[in-house]
C-alpha cells in the first residue's frame, strides 16, 4: 500500500529547492505578458497601427459570447456549491460582459466619438477587478445557504447596476470631461491597482490550491493588460497586445471555472496535489485499519460460529469439518486417526441432585480435563447435551485407547466442585480408528458411538475398543 503513496525520503534542502523552482516557474509564466509589453515598449514604433474594425468587432463578439458562457458555468458552480468566491466571480464576469460588449458595439464610433468607443473597455475591467477583489476577500467563507443562492432579485439588481454603469459611461463619453486623460487613466489605473492588490493579498495569504494558482496568474494577466492599455494608443500594437493579454487571463480563469465545474463545483475546495496525497494517505491508513478490524471481527465470528458457547469446545459442525480434513489426509497416505465418543454417566441424576447450574459447571470442568489430556492439535467437540467427541490425528486405536483410559481415570478420580459441594463424575468412552473401522466419516463415528453404547451397556465408566472392554469398578 505504501508504494502507492510516495513517502518523501528526499532531503529537506532538495524539497525546498524543488518548491522554489516551482514558484519561479509559475512567476515566470505569470510574467510572460510583461516581457511582451517590455519588448513592444522599448523596440517597437508606437505609431504603427493596425486599424481593422471588423477584426475588432469579431474579437469582442467572441469575447462576449465566451464571457457569457463562462458566466453561466460559474453561476452553475455557485448554485451547486454556494462557494462565495464563485458568486463574486459570476458577478465579475457578468459585469464585464454587459459593459465590455458595448466596447465592441461602438467600434464604428471610433472616428465619430472615440470616448464612447474607448471608455467601455477600462470601465469593464475596473468593474471586474473590483468584484474579483471582493470575491477574494470572501475566500474560505462558509457556503451561502441554498435558498439564498436561488433568489433572482439580487442578480437582477446587479444586472441593473451594470446597465447603470453602461449609461454612466455613455454620459461621461458625451460630456466635456471625456477627453480628460484622468478619466480613462483613473479607470484603467484603478483596474491595475485593484488587480495588483488582489494578487498581493493572494500571495500574502499563501493561498496555494491549484485553482487559486490559476486565479493568481489570471489576475496578474488582468493587471498587466491594464498596464499595456495605459501604455498603448488606440489601434497600435501595444493596444492589440493589451487585448490579447486580457483575453489570455480571461480564458485561463475560465479554464479554472471549468475545472471547478467538472470536480467539486467549488474554487476553495479543490486541493493541491500535496494535500490530496496527504488526504489519500490518511484515507488509505483508515481503510487498512478498518480492514484489519473487519478481519478480526470475522475471525471472532468464525470462532463463535464453530464453538459451543457453554464449554468453549468445538461444535458438531466444526468437528465434522476437522474429521473431513483428517480423512483427506489419510487418503493422501497420512497416518490413521482415531475418534473418541464420550458420554457423562448418569448426568441426569447429577442435574437432579445438584441442579442444572452445577451440571453446567461440571460440563465446563470436564472439557478442561479433556483438553489437559490431549495434544494441542487434537480437538474436543460437544456434540450433544453431555455427549462429546475427541479427534486424535495420527493416532492408532491402541494409542487412542491409552489416551481414553487416561482421561476416564482422571475424570473418575477427580472431584467436581459445584456450589461448595463436590461430586464424583464418570465417563464412558467408545473408540474407533480410521481405516480399521471404516473410511467414511459416517462409518468411523458410527463405530465409536456403538462402542460407547456398549460401554454404557457394560456398566459405564469404561472404555470400549473393538468390543473388548476395559472394565472398571463403579464408584
Ligand atoms: N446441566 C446441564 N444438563 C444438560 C445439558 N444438556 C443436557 N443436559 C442433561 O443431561 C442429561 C442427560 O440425561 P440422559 O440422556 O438420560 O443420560 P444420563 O443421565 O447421563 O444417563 P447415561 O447417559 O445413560 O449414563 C439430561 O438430564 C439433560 O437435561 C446442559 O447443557 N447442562
Amino acid at each position: 500500500m505504501n508504494n502507492l503513496i510516495a513517502t518523501d525520503e528526499s532531503p529537506e534542502a532538495v524539497r525546498l529547492m524543488v518548491r522554489v523552482y516551482a514558484y519561479l516557474l509559475l512567476a515566470g509564466f505569470a510574467f510572460v505578458p510583461a516581457y511582451l509589453i517590455g519588448y513592444l515598449y522599448f523596440f517597437q514604433d508606437p505609431t504603427l497601427i493596425f486599424e481593422n474594425h471588423l477584426f475588432h468587432i469579431v474579437a469582442i463578439t467572441t469575447a462576449t459570447l465566451a464571457g457569457s458562457f463562462v458566466t453561466y458555468v460559474t453561476w452553475r458552480c455557485y448554485q451547486s456549491s454556494g462557494d462565495p468566491l464563485l458568486r463574486w466571480m459570476t458577478l465579475g464576469f457578468l459585469g464585464f460582459v454587459l459593459i465590455y460588449a458595448l466596447h465592441g458595439a461602438f467600434t464604428g464610433q471610433a472616428h465619430h466619438n472615440i470616448w464612447l468607443f474607448l471608455l467601455y473597455g477600462p470601465a469593464s475591467r475596473l468593474v471586474m477587478s473590483i468584484l474579483l477583489l471582493v470575491g477574494l476577500l470572501s475566500y474560505h467563507r462558509p457556503p451561502v445557504a441554498a435558498d439564498q443562492r436561488m433568489k433572482a432579485r439580487p442578480w437582477l439588481t446587479w444586472i441593473g447596476l451594470f446597465l447603470l454603469v453602461d449609461v454612466a459611461v455613455a454620459y461621461v463619453a458625451n460630456s466635456p470631461i471625456a477627453s480628460n486623460l484622468a478619466v480613462r487613466l483613473s479607470m484603467e489605473g484603478g483596474a491595475l491597482v485593484l488587480s495588483t492588490l488582489t494578487v498581493t493579498i493572494l500571495l500574502l495569504r499563501r493561498i496555494r490550491s491549484p485553482l487559486m494558482t490559476i486565479f493568481i496568474i489570471s489576475v496578474t494577466a488582468f493587471a498587466l493588460s491594464s498596464l499595456a492599455f495605459i501604455l498603448a494608443r488606440p489601434w497600435n500594437h501595444m493596444w492589440w497586445l493589451a487585448h490579447a493579454i486580457f483575453a489570455g487571463g480571461f480564458f485561463m480563469l475560465s479554464y479554472g471555472v471549468v475545472q471547478a465545474f467538472l470536480t467539486t463545483r467549488s474554487f476553495s475546495k479543490i486541493y493541491s496535489q500535496e494535500e490530496l496525497m496527504v488526504r489519500l494517505a490518511e484515507a488509505m491508513a483508515y481503510a487498512e485499519s478498518a480492514l484489519q478490524e473487519l478481519q478480526r471481527t470475522n475471525q471472532e465470528l468464525g470462532h463463535l460460529a464453530a464453538t459451543d458457547p457453554l464449554t468453549g469446545a468445538d461444535n458438531r459442525r466444526r468437528f465434522m469439518e476437522r474429521v473431513e480434513v483428517e480423512i483427506g489426509r489419510t487418503k493422501r497416505g497420512g497416518a490413521p486417526f482415531s475418534v473418541l465418543a464420550l458420554d457423562l454417566d448418569n448426568f441426569k441424576s447429577i442435574n437432579d441432585r445438584f441442579g442444572h447450574q452445577v451440571g453446567d459447571d461440571i460440563l465446563k470442568s470436564f472439557v478442561e480435563k479433556c483438553l489437559d489430556s490431549i495434544r494441542p492439535y487434537d480437538g474436543v467437540a460437544r456434540v450433544g447435551g453431555e455427549e462429546f467427541m475427541i479427534l486424535l490425528p495420527q493416532t492408532s486405536l491402541e494409542g487412542a485407547h491409552e489416551i481414553a483410559e487416561r482421561l476416564r481415570s482422571t475424570v473418575a478420580n477427580s472431584s467436581f466442585h459445584g456450589q461448595q459441594r463436590s461430586t464424583v463424575v464418570t465417563v464412558s468412552i467408545g473408540v474407533s480408528q480410521s481405516g480399521r473401522d471404516g473410511d467414511t466419516i459416517e462409518a468411523i463415528l458410527r463405530t465409536a458411538d456403538q462402542r460407547l453404547y456398549h460401554a454404557k451397556h457394560e456398566g459405564r465408566n469404561r472404555v470400549v475398543t473393538t468390543f473388548k472392554t476395559s472394565l472398571q469398578p463403579m464408584p
